[in-house]
């Protein structure tokens, strides 16, 4: 099966630090992978680094097309919600619904709260057309209904034939596989 996201030997070096040296990774078509490790141990750059937003020392990774969730809005904040998702083509509607922010369609963005702004973040990755997504953190700001939705995006997503790499320190819901990155 052809993956949606693959390392093969890959080194990554930070700030004159070697945060990991011939990682070696594939997540094919309904996986999903979570990485965890210590504060500062490569996490977020690992997300970065698979969203193509950092260059590997040594390696070759593949990817598909593919959605970033991360602490960056990405998002005017001057629209009303559902349309500056839409800004970013695709279905907003369904994934807005899908996390509890349907009746938020016509709030401008900068209203929302830091939790509600999560939850729209997470609809623009669920309202792309992208199969792989990467989410740096996903839970953060999220109450425990806004993460029991996530896990639901996330499984029809992986049903669907996606896949998902997650950095996060918490538990996520549902079945993952675990990439634990030393400090
Ligand atoms: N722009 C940068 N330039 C140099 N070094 C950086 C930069 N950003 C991060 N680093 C370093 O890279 C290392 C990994 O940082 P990263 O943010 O990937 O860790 P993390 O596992 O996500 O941490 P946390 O759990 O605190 O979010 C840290 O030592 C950090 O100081």
């Amino acid at each position: 099966m052809r993956a949606l996201l693959r390392f093969e030997g890959v080194a990554l070096r930070r700030g004159g630090r070697l945060l990991f040296g011939g990682l070696n990774l594939a997540l094919e078509p309904g996986g999903a992978l979570q990485v965890v490790g210590p504060n500062g141990s490569g996490k977020s750059s690992l997300i970065r680094l698979a969203a193509g937003l950092l260059r590997q020392e040594r390696g070759h990774i593949e990817r598909s097309e593919l959605a970033l969730a991360d602490d960056a809005l990405a998002l005017d904040r001057e629209l009303p919600l559902e349309r500056a998702l839409a800004f970013w083509g695709g279905h907003p509607t369904g994934p807005m619904e899908a996390l509890g922010i349907g009746h938020l369609a016509t709030v401008p963005v900068r209203l929302l709260s830091s939790g509600q702004a999560k939850r729209a973040t997470l609809a623009r990755v669920g309202a792309s057309r992208a199969p792989l997504w990467l989410l740096d953190e996903p839970l953060n700001a999220l109450d425990a209904d806004g993460a029991d939705r996530l896990a639901r995006l996330v499984e029809q997503h992986r049903a669907a034939g996606g896949a998902v790499l997650a950095a996060s320190h918490q538990p996520l819901g549902g079945n993952w596989s675990t990439l634990e990155l030393g400090r």
